[in-house]
């Protein structure tokens, strides 16, 4: 029977149900299951890596087996950029208008997932971004609400862009546009296995977009509803695509959920959504002064200790796995410099890791994590840190400091770090 499968996969007819294919990663109650047994996600974030695989298979292939060394098993993906004035946003883009793709950057992502089936990797692929750095959300409502695109890195008024491109779920156009992208990813053919993508296990999760949220702060009741409407239309859909694939909205938590709890748990209540996911960034959230670490670092370990563990709280109560997909600090003393120290970041990454493996090892169901973000051999090439066309990528996207969060393939003690408890987890998937 399961040879029959295969090769009925192979020839792109995909079984309606994914029973036939244990190499598949699914959901068993509050786990990962992959071939029979536990699975756990000891990942990075590495939302370039369709890009290197089309601009830099040598650096892509050096990058992809050291993560392999770290004991990295999954990685988490940008799959689409869209072409917008936005300054701090990566050139060139996949979309250059609606309906027109990149073929170049399409086969990057071919080879990309080519390379990290042979390292017995698995991908989760983001088909949208709700932030500036790819164009995402804000450009869609540009090419069809015809608004302005306005980089909040130069407006300063993220409050205002959050509440604007929450406007995506509910333009009908927009949503047209999105799902001619769904269906061009999950319809496609590798280029290089030519394996279906529907058909092939090295991808784990469609992931609806990098940090969806339902608006800003100040989202109203009727915003909140049109956010978890459109997550479980958009998962219902990719469902009746795809059925061997599983389904996550890449939501922050709590933070990406207007501090609504019960928000947040009608995001994930979807049966098409079949993991939970959150994002931790003390940082960003103002917990940690990186200027002023003695004085404020209490009170961040404090918040973050309770992030950590109330979300996974809250996928016990839904009953599916959860996974801290984003997680960062910065160098010591607010540097970008690689040659600064990481010592603030390496004990903040062991706090992170001490809850979720020690609450993987009891059975909870957190199922791993994705650091943000593997910078490996990028190098920043400008004075100022920030990213102009042509310079390296790393883990710090465009509209941020390069260096800020990558992690560096010099950076030798957190990536010790990283295998340590990456280790860990994988000993669970011999149980
Ligand atoms: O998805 C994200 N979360 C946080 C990262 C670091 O600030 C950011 O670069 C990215 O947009």
């Amino acid at each position: 029977m399961i040879a029959l499968a295969a090769s009925l996969l192979m020839m792109g007819v995909v079984p309606a149900a994914s029973a036939a294919a244990p190499e598949f990663v699914a959901v068993k109650k509050t786990q990962f299951t992959r071939n029979g047994h536990p699975y756990y996600i000891a990942g990075a974030n590495f939302w370039y890596g369709a890009y290197l695989g089309a601009n830099d298979r040598p650096r892509l292939l050096k990058e992809l087996d050291t993560l392999k060394g770290m004991g990295i098993n999954n990685l988490r993906v940008l799959a689409v950029s869209e072409k917008t004035d936005m300054k701090s946003a990566v050139r060139p883009a996949t979309t250059s208008a609606p309906g027109k793709y990149d073929e170049r950057l399409l086969a990057g992502m071919d080879f990309l997932l080519a390379e990290m089936a042979k390292r017995d990797m698995t991908a989760v692929i983001y088909l949208n971004n709700f932030w500036q750095w790819s164009g995402g959300m804000t450009q869609y409502l540009n090419w069809f609400a015809g608004t302005p695109a306005l980089d909040p890195n130069v407006t300063k008024d993220y409050e205002t862009y959050m509440r604007e491109t929450a406007r995506f779920y509910a333009n009908d156009k927009a949503q047209a546009e999105y799902r001619n992208v769904i269906r061009t990813f999950i319809g496609r053919k590798n280029t290089v296995t030519g394996k279906p993508y529907a058909g092939d296990p090295v991808i784990m999760s469609w992931q609806l977009a990098n940090e969806p949220r339902p608006g800003n702060a100040s989202s109203t009741p009727e915003e909140k509803a049109i956010y978890v409407k459109w997550i479980a239309d958009t998962a219902a859909y990719i469902r009746s695509l795809d059925r061997n694939h599983l389904v996550s909205t890449g939501s922050e938590g709590l933070a990406g959920s207007a501090q609504d709890a019960e928000l947040f748990e009608k995001a994930h209540a979807s049966k098409d959504v079949d993991y939970l996911t959150y994002h931790l960034w003390p940082k960003n959230w103002g917990w940690i002064d990186s200027k002023r670490v003695d004085a404020t670092w209490s009170g961040a370990l404090e918040k973050s200790s309770h992030y950590l563990n109330v979300h996974i709280d809250y996928a016990k109560k839904i009953g599916k796995p959860i996974v801290l997909e984003e997680f960062g600090m910065d160098r010591d003393g607010a540097s970008f410099d690689i040659k600064s120290p990481t010592t603030v970041r390496d004990r903040f990454y062991k706090v992170v890791f001490d809850v979720v493996v020690d609450r993987a090892e009891k059975g909870d169901p957190i199922a791993g994590f994705n650091f943000w973000a593997w910078g490996g051999a990028g190098r920043a090439a400008n004075a100022d840190y920030w990213w102009k066309e042509g310079n390296d990528l790393m883990g710090d996207p465009p509209q941020e400091e390069q260096g800020l969060y990558s992690v560096f393939d010099t950076d030798k003690s957190t990536i010790a770090l990283i295998r340590g408890y990456a280790d860990r987890l994988h000993a669970l998937e011999r149980k």
